[in-house]
Protein backbone atom coordinates (compact mmCIF):
# COMPACT_ATOMS: atom_id res chain seq x y z
CA UNK A 1 0.00 0.00 0.00
CA UNK A 2 2.77 2.21 0.88
CA UNK A 3 4.31 1.50 -2.60
CA UNK A 4 0.89 2.75 -4.19
CA UNK A 5 0.73 6.14 -1.94
CA UNK A 6 4.04 6.72 -3.25
CA UNK A 7 3.65 5.83 -6.45
CA UNK A 8 0.68 8.28 -6.65
CA UNK A 9 1.84 11.36 -4.39
CA UNK A 10 -0.37 10.16 -1.21
CA UNK A 11 -3.63 9.71 -3.86
CA UNK A 12 -3.93 6.09 -4.59
CA UNK A 13 -7.83 7.13 -5.44
CA UNK A 14 -6.64 7.98 -8.97
CA UNK A 15 -5.12 4.78 -9.93
CA UNK A 16 -8.81 3.23 -9.29
CA UNK A 17 -10.40 4.38 -13.23
CA UNK A 18 -7.52 3.27 -14.56
CA UNK A 19 -6.50 -0.16 -13.16
CA UNK A 20 -10.51 -1.21 -13.75
CA UNK A 21 -10.71 0.28 -17.52
CA UNK A 22 -7.64 -1.87 -18.09
CA UNK A 23 -8.65 -4.78 -16.52
CA UNK A 24 -11.39 -4.61 -18.58
CA UNK A 25 -9.46 -4.18 -21.93
CA UNK A 26 -7.07 -7.03 -21.13
CA UNK A 27 -10.45 -8.92 -20.80
CA UNK A 28 -11.75 -7.90 -23.75
CA UNK A 29 -8.64 -8.76 -25.13
CA UNK A 30 -9.11 -12.48 -24.61
CA UNK A 31 -12.76 -12.80 -25.79
CA UNK A 32 -11.47 -13.22 -29.11
CA UNK A 33 -8.89 -15.70 -28.76
CA UNK A 34 -12.57 -17.85 -27.53
CA UNK A 35 -14.22 -17.22 -30.42
CA UNK A 36 -10.60 -18.50 -31.91
CA UNK A 37 -10.42 -21.53 -29.76
CA UNK A 38 -14.15 -22.62 -30.92
CA UNK A 39 -13.20 -22.19 -34.75
CA UNK A 40 -10.69 -23.94 -34.27
CA UNK A 41 -12.48 -26.41 -32.59
CA UNK A 42 -15.28 -26.66 -35.33
CA UNK A 43 -12.22 -26.73 -38.02
CA UNK A 44 -10.56 -30.00 -36.48
CA UNK A 45 -13.76 -31.57 -35.27
CA UNK A 46 -14.43 -32.94 -39.37
CA UNK A 47 -10.42 -34.57 -38.93
CA UNK A 48 -10.82 -36.06 -35.30
CA UNK A 49 -13.95 -37.27 -35.69
CA UNK A 50 -14.33 -38.00 -39.52
CA UNK A 51 -18.31 -39.23 -39.03
CA UNK A 52 -19.31 -35.14 -38.01
CA UNK A 53 -19.47 -32.90 -40.80
CA UNK A 54 -18.12 -29.30 -40.73
CA UNK A 55 -20.69 -26.94 -39.15
CA UNK A 56 -20.36 -24.07 -41.33
CA UNK A 57 -23.34 -22.08 -39.90
CA UNK A 58 -21.77 -22.19 -37.02
CA UNK A 59 -18.26 -21.05 -37.91
CA UNK A 60 -20.01 -18.64 -39.38
CA UNK A 61 -21.73 -17.46 -36.50
CA UNK A 62 -17.74 -17.94 -34.62
CA UNK A 63 -16.65 -15.67 -37.34
CA UNK A 64 -19.39 -13.02 -36.69
CA UNK A 65 -18.58 -13.10 -32.85
CA UNK A 66 -14.85 -12.02 -33.84
CA UNK A 67 -15.79 -9.21 -35.26
CA UNK A 68 -17.60 -8.29 -32.89
CA UNK A 69 -15.67 -9.08 -29.91
CA UNK A 70 -13.19 -7.16 -31.82
CA UNK A 71 -14.92 -3.92 -32.22
CA UNK A 72 -15.52 -4.49 -28.00
CA UNK A 73 -11.76 -4.75 -27.62
CA UNK A 74 -11.15 -1.70 -29.79
CA UNK A 75 -13.60 0.17 -27.90
CA UNK A 76 -12.25 -1.11 -24.29
CA UNK A 77 -8.53 0.28 -25.30
CA UNK A 78 -9.96 3.33 -26.67
CA UNK A 79 -11.75 3.92 -22.73
CA UNK A 80 -8.79 2.75 -21.06
CA UNK A 81 -6.02 5.03 -22.61
CA UNK A 82 -8.58 7.96 -22.42
CA UNK A 83 -8.84 6.83 -18.90
CA UNK A 84 -5.22 6.13 -17.93
CA UNK A 85 -3.84 9.51 -19.51
CA UNK A 86 -6.85 11.99 -17.96
CA UNK A 87 -6.48 10.51 -14.50
CA UNK A 88 -2.58 10.35 -14.61
CA UNK A 89 -2.71 13.73 -15.84
CA UNK A 90 -4.95 15.08 -14.10
CA UNK A 91 -3.76 13.28 -10.58
CA UNK A 92 -0.10 15.13 -11.54
CA UNK A 93 -1.18 18.27 -12.11
CA UNK A 94 -3.36 18.21 -8.88
CA UNK A 95 -0.01 17.03 -7.46
CA UNK A 96 1.93 19.42 -8.40
CA UNK A 97 -0.51 22.14 -7.56
CA UNK A 98 -0.63 20.36 -3.92
CA UNK A 99 3.11 20.62 -3.68
CA UNK A 100 3.36 24.27 -4.75
CA UNK A 101 0.90 25.13 -1.99
CA UNK A 102 3.04 22.72 0.36
CA UNK A 103 6.14 24.76 -0.50
CA UNK A 104 4.54 28.35 0.45
CA UNK A 105 3.62 27.08 3.88
CA UNK A 106 6.74 25.51 4.55
CA UNK A 107 8.75 27.64 6.92
CA UNK A 108 11.97 29.35 4.46
CA UNK A 109 14.22 27.85 7.19
CA UNK A 110 13.03 24.16 6.00
CA UNK A 111 13.48 25.89 2.39
CA UNK A 112 17.03 26.86 2.27
CA UNK A 113 18.42 23.57 3.36
CA UNK A 114 17.12 22.41 0.03
CA UNK A 115 18.43 22.92 -3.11
CA UNK A 116 16.36 25.04 -5.60
CA UNK A 117 16.75 22.52 -8.87
CA UNK A 118 16.20 19.22 -6.91
CA UNK A 119 12.55 20.71 -5.74
CA UNK A 120 12.21 22.17 -9.44
CA UNK A 121 12.98 18.72 -10.43
CA UNK A 122 10.44 17.02 -8.66
CA UNK A 123 7.94 19.35 -9.65
CA UNK A 124 8.47 18.62 -13.44
CA UNK A 125 10.79 15.50 -13.49
CA UNK A 126 9.45 13.16 -10.94
CA UNK A 127 5.75 14.07 -11.77
CA UNK A 128 6.23 12.82 -14.87
CA UNK A 129 7.57 9.44 -14.06
CA UNK A 130 4.19 9.52 -11.75
CA UNK A 131 1.84 10.16 -14.84
CA UNK A 132 4.16 7.23 -16.37
CA UNK A 133 3.59 4.65 -13.62
CA UNK A 134 -0.54 6.22 -13.07
CA UNK A 135 -1.66 5.63 -16.78
CA UNK A 136 0.80 2.48 -17.87
CA UNK A 137 2.62 0.91 -15.37
CA UNK A 138 0.34 0.36 -12.24
CA UNK A 139 -2.45 -0.33 -14.36
CA UNK A 140 -0.91 -2.73 -16.95
CA UNK A 141 0.51 -4.69 -14.03
CA UNK A 142 -2.87 -5.47 -12.12
CA UNK A 143 -4.71 -5.57 -14.99
CA UNK A 144 -2.26 -7.76 -15.74
CA UNK A 145 -1.99 -10.22 -12.28
CA UNK A 146 -6.28 -10.11 -12.76
CA UNK A 147 -6.00 -11.49 -16.04
CA UNK A 148 -3.74 -14.11 -15.24
CA UNK A 149 -5.70 -15.20 -11.96
CA UNK A 150 -8.77 -15.25 -14.14
CA UNK A 151 -7.30 -17.03 -17.18
CA UNK A 152 -5.71 -20.04 -14.88
CA UNK A 153 -9.58 -20.90 -13.94
CA UNK A 154 -10.68 -20.37 -17.15
CA UNK A 155 -8.78 -22.95 -18.33
CA UNK A 156 -8.82 -24.85 -15.56
CA UNK A 157 -12.43 -25.68 -16.87
CA UNK A 158 -10.95 -26.98 -19.90
CA UNK A 159 -7.85 -28.62 -18.55
CA UNK A 160 -6.51 -27.83 -15.12
CA UNK A 161 -3.11 -30.35 -16.16
CA UNK A 162 -2.25 -27.87 -19.24
CA UNK A 163 -3.75 -24.71 -17.16
CA UNK A 164 -1.05 -25.69 -14.31
CA UNK A 165 1.57 -26.39 -16.61
CA UNK A 166 1.17 -22.54 -18.65
CA UNK A 167 1.55 -20.89 -15.28
CA UNK A 168 3.94 -23.38 -13.26
CA UNK A 169 6.93 -20.87 -14.30
CA UNK A 170 5.49 -17.77 -12.83
CA UNK A 171 6.00 -17.98 -9.11
CA UNK A 172 9.63 -18.11 -10.48
CA UNK A 173 10.13 -15.43 -11.69
CA UNK A 174 8.08 -13.17 -9.36
CA UNK A 175 10.42 -15.02 -7.10
CA UNK A 176 13.32 -13.90 -9.19
CA UNK A 177 11.79 -10.15 -9.18
CA UNK A 178 11.20 -10.13 -5.63
CA UNK A 179 14.98 -11.56 -4.59
CA UNK A 180 16.25 -8.77 -6.38
CA UNK A 181 14.48 -5.93 -5.89
CA UNK A 182 16.51 -4.89 -2.99
CA UNK A 183 19.90 -4.16 -5.66
CA UNK A 184 16.80 -2.96 -8.08
CA UNK A 185 16.14 -0.13 -4.92
CA UNK A 186 19.74 0.46 -4.60
CA UNK A 187 20.89 0.96 -8.50
CA UNK A 188 17.42 3.40 -8.75
CA UNK A 189 18.05 5.02 -5.57
CA UNK A 190 21.79 5.73 -7.13
CA UNK A 191 20.86 6.55 -10.41
CA UNK A 192 18.00 9.05 -8.68
CA UNK A 193 20.73 11.16 -6.90
CA UNK A 194 23.01 11.05 -9.48
CA UNK A 195 20.20 12.47 -11.80
CA UNK A 196 18.81 15.11 -9.12
CA UNK A 197 22.93 16.14 -8.49
CA UNK A 198 23.06 16.64 -12.42
CA UNK A 199 19.62 18.91 -12.35
CA UNK A 200 21.47 20.51 -9.21
CA UNK A 201 24.17 21.48 -10.78
CA UNK A 202 22.90 22.54 -14.30
CA UNK A 203 20.68 24.61 -12.70
CA UNK A 204 23.20 26.42 -10.98
CA UNK A 205 24.88 26.99 -14.44
CA UNK A 206 22.14 28.42 -15.43
CA UNK A 207 21.65 30.51 -12.92
CA UNK A 208 24.95 31.53 -12.77
CA UNK A 209 25.48 31.78 -16.32
CA UNK A 210 25.99 35.80 -16.30
CA UNK A 211 29.12 35.40 -14.04
CA UNK A 212 30.54 32.78 -15.64
CA UNK A 213 30.35 35.04 -19.10
CA UNK A 214 31.27 38.02 -17.00
CA UNK A 215 34.49 36.16 -15.70
CA UNK A 216 35.30 34.60 -18.81
CA UNK A 217 35.03 31.16 -16.34
CA UNK A 218 36.02 28.06 -17.92
CA UNK A 219 38.18 24.75 -17.70
CA UNK A 220 37.90 23.91 -13.67
CA UNK A 221 34.92 25.95 -13.41
CA UNK A 222 32.72 23.11 -15.46
CA UNK A 223 34.35 20.30 -13.95
CA UNK A 224 31.68 20.31 -11.22
CA UNK A 225 29.15 20.00 -14.15
CA UNK A 226 30.90 18.10 -16.05
CA UNK A 227 31.38 15.30 -13.46
CA UNK A 228 28.01 15.03 -12.49
CA UNK A 229 26.81 14.40 -15.95
CA UNK A 230 29.51 11.34 -15.61
CA UNK A 231 28.30 10.22 -12.74
CA UNK A 232 24.97 10.19 -14.25
CA UNK A 233 25.71 8.23 -17.42
CA UNK A 234 28.24 5.67 -15.05
CA UNK A 235 24.79 5.37 -13.01
CA UNK A 236 22.62 4.64 -15.90
CA UNK A 237 24.78 2.25 -17.74
CA UNK A 238 24.93 0.05 -14.18
CA UNK A 239 20.85 0.89 -13.67
CA UNK A 240 20.20 -0.41 -17.40
CA UNK A 241 23.05 -3.18 -17.09
CA UNK A 242 21.43 -5.07 -14.27
CA UNK A 243 18.12 -4.24 -14.19
CA UNK A 244 17.84 -5.26 -18.77
CA UNK A 245 19.41 -8.95 -17.82
CA UNK A 246 16.92 -8.96 -14.27
CA UNK A 247 13.97 -7.98 -17.04
CA UNK A 248 14.91 -10.49 -19.74
CA UNK A 249 15.29 -13.79 -17.23
CA UNK A 250 11.62 -12.76 -15.76
CA UNK A 251 10.63 -12.80 -19.05
CA UNK A 252 12.28 -16.06 -20.42
CA UNK A 253 10.88 -18.03 -16.83
CA UNK A 254 7.38 -16.60 -17.86
CA UNK A 255 7.26 -17.38 -20.98
CA UNK A 256 9.52 -21.10 -20.24
CA UNK A 257 5.72 -22.36 -19.11
CA UNK A 258 4.58 -22.27 -23.11
CA UNK A 259 7.35 -24.99 -23.53
CA UNK A 260 6.28 -26.67 -20.13
CA UNK A 261 2.61 -26.85 -21.71
CA UNK A 262 3.49 -28.25 -25.34
CA UNK A 263 5.51 -30.87 -23.49
CA UNK A 264 2.97 -31.70 -20.98
CA UNK A 265 0.46 -31.85 -23.94
CA UNK A 266 2.27 -33.84 -26.13
CA UNK A 267 2.63 -36.59 -22.96
CA UNK A 268 -1.06 -36.28 -22.27
CA UNK A 269 -2.10 -36.33 -25.88
CA UNK A 270 0.22 -39.65 -26.59
CA UNK A 271 -1.03 -41.06 -23.29
CA UNK A 272 -5.16 -40.59 -24.62
CA UNK A 273 -5.94 -38.47 -21.74
CA UNK A 274 -6.25 -35.42 -23.68
CA UNK A 275 -8.51 -34.56 -27.02
CA UNK A 276 -6.63 -32.54 -29.96
CA UNK A 277 -8.51 -30.07 -30.13
CA UNK A 278 -8.22 -28.68 -26.65
CA UNK A 279 -4.11 -28.82 -26.98
CA UNK A 280 -5.17 -26.75 -30.07
CA UNK A 281 -7.14 -24.41 -27.83
CA UNK A 282 -4.25 -24.23 -25.46
CA UNK A 283 -1.79 -23.41 -27.97
CA UNK A 284 -4.00 -20.55 -29.33
CA UNK A 285 -4.12 -18.72 -25.93
CA UNK A 286 -0.92 -19.84 -24.90
CA UNK A 287 0.81 -17.25 -27.33
CA UNK A 288 -1.65 -14.37 -26.16
CA UNK A 289 -1.70 -15.12 -22.26
CA UNK A 290 1.95 -14.23 -21.87
CA UNK A 291 2.23 -10.62 -23.52
CA UNK A 292 0.20 -8.95 -20.58
CA UNK A 293 2.29 -10.42 -18.17
CA UNK A 294 5.82 -9.62 -19.97
CA UNK A 295 4.89 -6.34 -19.90
CA UNK A 296 4.13 -6.29 -16.28
CA UNK A 297 7.15 -7.83 -14.86
CA UNK A 298 9.25 -5.92 -17.49
CA UNK A 299 7.92 -2.88 -15.60
CA UNK A 300 8.61 -3.86 -12.81
CA UNK A 301 12.22 -2.29 -12.19
CA UNK A 302 11.10 0.78 -13.91
CA UNK A 303 7.79 0.70 -11.00
CA UNK A 304 10.43 0.79 -7.91
CA UNK A 305 12.36 3.60 -9.84
CA UNK A 306 9.36 5.43 -10.24
CA UNK A 307 8.37 4.60 -6.55
CA UNK A 308 11.36 6.41 -5.54
CA UNK A 309 10.50 9.58 -7.03
CA UNK A 310 7.04 9.50 -5.50
CA UNK A 311 8.21 9.04 -2.24
CA UNK A 312 10.34 12.05 -2.32
CA UNK A 313 7.27 13.59 -3.23
CA UNK A 314 5.25 12.60 -0.32
CA UNK A 315 7.73 12.87 2.45
CA UNK A 316 8.19 16.96 0.89
CA UNK A 317 4.26 16.68 1.12
CA UNK A 318 4.60 15.31 4.95
CA UNK A 319 6.93 17.78 5.72
CA UNK A 320 5.70 20.38 8.54
CA UNK A 321 4.20 23.35 7.71
CA UNK A 322 4.30 26.39 10.04
CA UNK A 323 1.69 26.01 12.60
CA UNK A 324 -0.52 28.90 14.01
CA UNK A 325 -4.14 29.53 13.23
CA UNK A 326 -5.41 32.40 15.07
CA UNK A 327 -6.51 35.52 13.12
CA UNK A 328 -4.45 38.85 13.75
CA UNK A 329 -5.46 41.21 15.98
CA UNK A 330 -6.88 44.35 15.01
CA UNK A 331 -3.85 46.37 16.54
CA UNK A 332 -0.38 46.75 14.56
CA UNK A 333 2.29 47.71 17.14
CA UNK A 334 4.84 45.73 16.70
CA UNK A 335 7.19 44.02 18.99
CA UNK A 336 10.65 41.72 19.59
CA UNK A 337 11.23 40.46 23.52
CA UNK A 338 14.47 39.08 23.73
CA UNK A 339 14.63 37.07 20.46
CA UNK A 340 17.43 34.82 19.46
CA UNK A 341 17.68 33.09 16.39
CA UNK A 342 20.31 31.34 14.06
CA UNK A 343 20.28 30.30 10.21
CA UNK A 344 21.14 26.79 10.61
CA UNK A 345 23.74 26.64 13.02
CA UNK A 346 25.33 30.26 12.56
CA UNK A 347 23.81 32.70 15.73
CA UNK A 348 22.75 36.34 14.32
CA UNK A 349 20.21 37.58 16.78
CA UNK A 350 20.68 37.60 20.35
CA UNK A 351 18.25 38.19 23.14
CA UNK A 352 16.63 41.08 20.70
CA UNK A 353 13.78 43.24 22.76
CA UNK A 354 12.45 46.47 20.98
CA UNK A 355 9.24 47.90 20.59
CA UNK A 356 7.68 49.96 18.09
CA UNK A 357 4.40 51.11 18.44
CA UNK A 358 1.64 51.40 15.93
CA UNK A 359 1.92 54.61 12.80
CA UNK A 360 5.78 54.99 14.43
CA UNK A 361 9.01 54.98 12.12
CA UNK A 362 11.76 52.87 13.48
CA UNK A 363 15.15 52.69 11.54
CA UNK A 364 17.25 49.58 12.07
CA UNK A 365 20.92 50.18 11.34
CA UNK A 366 24.21 48.48 11.78
CA UNK A 367 27.01 47.18 10.42
CA UNK A 368 26.61 45.14 7.17
CA UNK A 369 25.46 41.11 8.63
CA UNK A 370 24.36 42.80 11.82
CA UNK A 371 21.35 41.05 11.36
CA UNK A 372 18.96 44.04 10.50
CA UNK A 373 17.39 41.82 7.65
CA UNK A 374 16.76 38.99 9.42
CA UNK A 375 14.82 40.89 12.05
CA UNK A 376 12.44 41.89 8.95
CA UNK A 377 11.78 38.62 8.31
CA UNK A 378 10.89 37.55 11.43
CA UNK A 379 8.29 40.46 12.03
CA UNK A 380 6.93 39.03 8.95
CA UNK A 381 7.61 35.12 10.07
CA UNK A 382 9.73 33.81 7.26
CA UNK A 383 11.02 32.29 10.13
CA UNK A 384 10.52 31.64 13.90
CA UNK A 385 12.64 32.63 16.85
CA UNK A 386 14.79 30.19 18.80
CA UNK A 387 13.92 31.71 21.70
CA UNK A 388 12.09 34.97 22.67
CA UNK A 389 8.84 36.47 21.18
CA UNK A 390 7.14 38.27 17.97
CA UNK A 391 4.43 40.29 18.83
CA UNK A 392 2.05 42.02 16.62
CA UNK A 393 -0.83 43.75 18.47
CA UNK A 394 0.54 42.43 21.58
CA UNK A 395 -0.50 38.95 20.56
CA UNK A 396 2.79 36.07 19.44
CA UNK A 397 2.71 35.66 15.75
CA UNK A 398 3.76 31.99 16.16
CA UNK A 399 -0.01 31.71 17.17
CA UNK A 400 -1.17 33.49 14.35
CA UNK A 401 -2.04 31.77 10.49
CA UNK A 402 0.98 33.02 8.18
CA UNK A 403 -1.14 33.50 5.37
CA UNK A 404 -3.28 36.02 7.68
CA UNK A 405 -0.31 37.59 9.33
CA UNK A 406 1.18 38.31 5.57
CA UNK A 407 -1.93 40.17 4.74
CA UNK A 408 -1.02 42.62 7.44
CA UNK A 409 2.32 43.48 6.17
CA UNK A 410 3.43 44.79 3.02
CA UNK A 411 7.11 44.39 2.14
CA UNK A 412 9.92 45.81 -0.05
CA UNK A 413 13.40 43.92 -0.07
CA UNK A 414 17.02 44.87 -1.72
CA UNK A 415 17.11 41.81 -3.79
CA UNK A 416 13.11 42.65 -5.73
CA UNK A 417 11.77 39.53 -8.00
CA UNK A 418 9.95 40.78 -10.77
CA UNK A 419 7.74 37.55 -12.09
CA UNK A 420 7.59 36.70 -16.08
CA UNK A 421 4.64 38.36 -16.40
CA UNK A 422 3.64 41.71 -17.33
CA UNK A 423 4.22 45.16 -15.64
CA UNK A 424 0.76 45.09 -14.45
CA UNK A 425 0.80 41.70 -13.42
CA UNK A 426 3.22 42.20 -11.44
CA UNK A 427 2.19 45.03 -9.51
CA UNK A 428 -0.99 43.03 -9.02
CA UNK A 429 0.58 40.72 -6.49
CA UNK A 430 -0.01 43.58 -4.72
CA UNK A 431 -3.63 42.82 -4.69
CA UNK A 432 -5.28 40.54 -7.10
CA UNK A 433 -8.65 42.06 -7.32
CA UNK A 434 -6.64 45.44 -8.68
CA UNK A 435 -8.35 47.18 -11.17
CA UNK A 436 -6.17 48.40 -13.99
CA UNK A 437 -7.40 52.14 -12.58
CA UNK A 438 -5.96 50.62 -9.38
CA UNK A 439 -2.78 49.64 -10.53
CA UNK A 440 -1.96 52.88 -12.62
CA UNK A 441 -2.86 54.61 -9.44
CA UNK A 442 -0.37 52.40 -6.99
CA UNK A 443 2.26 52.77 -9.76
CA UNK A 444 2.14 56.74 -9.86
CA UNK A 445 2.48 57.00 -5.94
CA UNK A 446 5.46 54.74 -6.39
CA UNK A 447 6.83 57.39 -9.55
CA UNK A 448 7.24 54.46 -11.81
CA UNK A 449 4.22 55.48 -13.82
CA UNK A 450 6.42 57.65 -16.29
CA UNK A 451 9.34 55.50 -16.70
CA UNK A 452 6.20 52.59 -17.38
CA UNK A 453 4.70 54.40 -20.49
CA UNK A 454 8.39 54.97 -21.95
CA UNK A 455 8.30 51.11 -22.07
CA UNK A 456 7.07 49.75 -25.80
CA UNK A 457 3.62 48.50 -24.42
CA UNK A 458 2.97 50.54 -21.46
CA UNK A 459 1.72 48.32 -18.51
CA UNK A 460 1.12 45.47 -20.74
CA UNK A 461 5.03 45.02 -21.71
CA UNK A 462 6.68 41.20 -20.24
CA UNK A 463 9.48 41.64 -17.48
CA UNK A 464 12.00 39.03 -18.17
CA UNK A 465 12.29 36.53 -15.64
CA UNK A 466 13.63 38.24 -11.85
CA UNK A 467 12.75 41.53 -13.81
CA UNK A 468 16.04 41.43 -15.43
CA UNK A 469 15.09 43.39 -17.94
CA UNK A 470 14.63 46.39 -15.83
CA UNK A 471 17.00 48.39 -13.94
CA UNK A 472 17.64 48.13 -10.19
CA UNK A 473 15.93 51.39 -9.23
CA UNK A 474 13.03 50.45 -11.70
CA UNK A 475 12.71 46.78 -9.89
CA UNK A 476 12.74 48.82 -6.87
CA UNK A 477 9.75 51.17 -7.34
CA UNK A 478 7.59 48.34 -8.83
CA UNK A 479 7.58 46.71 -5.39
CA UNK A 480 7.35 49.56 -3.85
CA UNK A 481 3.83 49.77 -5.96
CA UNK A 482 2.85 46.76 -5.17
CA UNK A 483 3.32 47.61 -1.15
CA UNK A 484 0.95 50.65 -2.16
CA UNK A 485 -1.19 48.39 -4.05
CA UNK A 486 -1.28 45.75 -1.07
CA UNK A 487 -2.20 48.80 1.39
CA UNK A 488 -0.73 46.92 4.59
CA UNK A 489 -0.64 48.71 8.13
CA UNK A 490 2.89 47.16 8.12
CA UNK A 491 5.53 47.94 6.45
CA UNK A 492 8.29 46.50 6.49
CA UNK A 493 11.41 47.78 4.27
CA UNK A 494 14.97 46.61 3.37
CA UNK A 495 16.32 49.61 1.51
CA UNK A 496 18.78 48.86 -1.65
CA UNK A 497 22.51 48.86 -1.43
CA UNK A 498 22.81 49.41 -4.72
CA UNK A 499 24.04 52.42 -5.66
CA UNK A 500 21.46 53.92 -7.40
CA UNK A 501 22.04 57.39 -9.36
CA UNK A 502 20.97 60.36 -8.02
CA UNK A 503 17.60 60.84 -9.84
CA UNK A 504 16.39 57.36 -9.28
CA UNK A 505 17.46 57.41 -5.61
CA UNK A 506 15.59 60.53 -4.89
CA UNK A 507 12.35 58.83 -7.13
CA UNK A 508 12.77 56.40 -5.02
CA UNK A 509 12.79 58.40 -1.44
CA UNK A 510 9.67 60.16 -2.41
CA UNK A 511 7.68 57.04 -3.45
CA UNK A 512 8.79 55.34 0.07
CA UNK A 513 7.82 58.71 1.95
CA UNK A 514 4.45 58.24 0.21
CA UNK A 515 3.99 54.34 1.29
CA UNK A 516 5.26 54.86 4.92
CA UNK A 517 2.50 57.72 5.61
CA UNK A 518 -0.24 56.70 8.39
CA UNK A 519 1.42 53.13 8.60
CA UNK A 520 3.84 51.32 11.37
CA UNK A 521 7.11 51.65 9.27
CA UNK A 522 10.40 49.12 10.01
CA UNK A 523 12.84 50.26 7.90
CA UNK A 524 16.77 48.20 7.42
CA UNK A 525 18.48 51.89 6.37
CA UNK A 526 21.99 51.27 4.62
CA UNK A 527 22.09 55.51 3.96
CA UNK A 528 21.53 56.98 7.50
CA UNK A 529 20.53 60.31 6.05
CA UNK A 530 17.48 58.75 4.68
CA UNK A 531 16.19 57.91 8.08
CA UNK A 532 17.42 60.60 10.26
CA UNK A 533 13.87 61.71 10.91
CA UNK A 534 13.05 58.41 12.28
CA UNK A 535 10.93 58.20 15.36
CA UNK A 536 13.37 55.86 16.42
CA UNK A 537 16.84 54.77 15.50
CA UNK A 538 17.77 50.93 16.58
CA UNK A 539 21.34 50.15 16.02
CA UNK A 540 22.64 46.80 15.73
CA UNK A 541 26.00 45.25 15.87
CA UNK A 542 26.65 41.48 15.84
CA UNK A 543 23.03 40.64 16.24
CA UNK A 544 22.90 42.70 19.45
CA UNK A 545 21.19 45.78 19.65
CA UNK A 546 24.14 48.08 21.21
CA UNK A 547 21.86 51.86 20.99
CA UNK A 548 18.15 52.91 20.74
CA UNK A 549 17.07 56.37 20.43
CA UNK A 550 16.43 59.45 18.29
CA UNK A 551 19.02 60.10 15.67
CA UNK A 552 20.15 63.60 17.97
CA UNK A 553 20.25 61.59 20.87
CA UNK A 554 21.99 59.07 19.33
CA UNK A 555 24.51 61.36 17.65
CA UNK A 556 25.16 63.07 21.37
CA UNK A 557 25.56 59.76 23.17
CA UNK A 558 28.28 59.52 20.62
CA UNK A 559 28.42 55.65 19.99
CA UNK A 560 28.22 53.38 17.16
CA UNK A 561 26.02 55.05 15.40
CA UNK A 562 27.84 58.50 15.53
CA UNK A 563 31.27 56.48 14.48
CA UNK A 564 29.16 55.11 11.66
CA UNK A 565 27.37 59.04 10.82
CA UNK A 566 30.65 60.32 10.97
CA UNK A 567 32.35 57.75 8.59
CA UNK A 568 28.97 58.07 6.04
CA UNK A 569 29.50 62.01 5.96
CA UNK A 570 33.05 61.87 5.11
CA UNK A 571 32.89 58.98 2.27
CA UNK A 572 30.15 61.67 0.97
CA UNK A 573 32.60 64.91 1.06
CA UNK A 574 35.31 62.39 -0.71
CA UNK A 575 37.28 62.71 2.59
N1 LIG B 1 19.21 32.56 4.48
C1 LIG B 1 20.33 32.59 5.19
N2 LIG B 1 20.97 31.46 5.52
C2 LIG B 1 22.10 31.47 6.24
N3 LIG B 1 22.67 32.60 6.71
C3 LIG B 1 22.09 33.77 6.42
C4 LIG B 1 20.88 33.83 5.65
N4 LIG B 1 20.52 35.13 5.53
C5 LIG B 1 21.45 35.84 6.19
N5 LIG B 1 22.39 35.04 6.73
C6 LIG B 1 23.52 35.45 7.54
O1 LIG B 1 23.02 36.07 8.71
C7 LIG B 1 23.80 37.20 9.05
C8 LIG B 1 22.89 38.43 9.17
O2 LIG B 1 22.30 38.65 7.91
P1 LIG B 1 21.33 39.89 7.64
O3 LIG B 1 20.94 39.83 6.22
O4 LIG B 1 20.25 39.91 8.65
O5 LIG B 1 22.33 41.09 7.92
P2 LIG B 1 22.16 42.63 7.55
O6 LIG B 1 22.56 43.36 8.78
O7 LIG B 1 20.82 42.92 7.03
O8 LIG B 1 23.27 42.76 6.44
P3 LIG B 1 23.36 43.78 5.20
O9 LIG B 1 23.44 45.14 5.78
O10 LIG B 1 24.65 43.40 4.53
O11 LIG B 1 22.16 43.55 4.34
C9 LIG B 1 24.85 37.35 7.97
O12 LIG B 1 26.04 36.81 8.48
C10 LIG B 1 24.35 36.49 6.83
O13 LIG B 1 25.42 35.89 6.17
Amino acid sequence: MSMLRNMTADNPRSLIKPIFYTTVANLAGVIPFIWLVEAARLIFTPFVHPDLPLDTARLWWVCAGLAVSLVLLFGCEILASRSQFRDAYSAAADGRSRLAEHLRKLSLGYLNKRDPGDLANMMMGDFAMLEHGISHLVPQMIGAAVMAVLALIGLSFFDWRLALSLFAALPAAILLMLLTSGIQRKLSSRHMRAKIDAGNRLQEYLNGIRVIKAYNLTGERFVRLERSFRELMRQSVRLEGVLGPIGLSATVCVRAGLTLMVMAGVHLLLGGSLDVITFVAFLIIGTRIFDPLTAALSGYAELRYIEQAGERIVQLLREPVMPGERQPPAGHDVELKRVTFGYLDQSVLRDVSVSMPAGSFTALVGPSGSGKSTVLRLIARFYDPEKGTVTIGGEDIRDMDPEALLRKVSMVFQDVYLFQDTIAGNIRFGRSDATREEIEEAARLACCHDFIMKLPQGYDTMVGEGGCTLSGGEKQRISIARAMLKNAPIVLLDEATASLDPENEAEIQQAIDRLVQGRTVIVVAHRLKTVQHADRIVVLDHGRIVEQGRYDELLSSNGLYARLWRRQHATARGE
